[in-house]
């Protein structure tokens, strides 16, 4: 599974600590930009990630803004992409299991303050998510969380 990734100059810096972990983890990724936090025109990044994500085979997509909301409206245009915006796991596992989601599009003002391991998880826990057509999964790690919070 290949990871397309992207970002606007308002997440640049937190984004790039999130690409150098996955990076490091050795995950099979292409980093489209933005190249700092001075860019111009952050907002063709989401369309850069979802054509790829549509063409090429067994690809996803990672999209990072301020808020992740303008990421994932524009890469929604895209016939055939399912964009979702999540800040934590449960949504980040249901995206995937019951909506079938094929880019996750995040926040960099919400998730730095979380912490890059909480976000590191989050995305860990969509990547190793499937479509399966019901909520059963993210129930179960609902509970998982429920369980370890007690
Ligand atoms: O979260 C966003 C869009 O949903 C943007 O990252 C945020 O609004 C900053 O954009 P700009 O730098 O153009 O003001």
């Amino acid at each position: 599974m290949k990871l397309i990734c992207g970002c606007d100059p308002a997440a640049f810096k937190f984004y790039k600590r999130v690409i150098k972990a996955l990076t490091n983890e050795g995950y099979d990724l292409e980093d489209v930009g933005c190249k700092s936090s001075h860019e111009a025109d952050g907002g063709k990044f989401a369309e850069i990630v979802g054509n790829k994500v549509i063409s090429d085979k067994d690809t996803y997509g990672f999209l990072m803004c301020g808020t992740g909301q303008g990421m994932a409206m524009s890469a929604n245009k895209i016939p055939g992409i399912r964009a979702t915006l999540c800040y934590d796991v449960l949504p980040a596992v249901l995206s995937k299991n019951d909506n079938n989601g094929n880019i996750l599009c995040t926040g960099a003002w919400m998730m730095e303050k979380k912490g890059l391991d909480y976000t590191m998880a989050m995305i860990h826990a969509w990547l190793f998510s499937e479509y399966t057509g019901t909520h059963e999964d993210g129930m179960a790690a609902l509970k998982h969380l429920d369980s370890i919070k007690q």
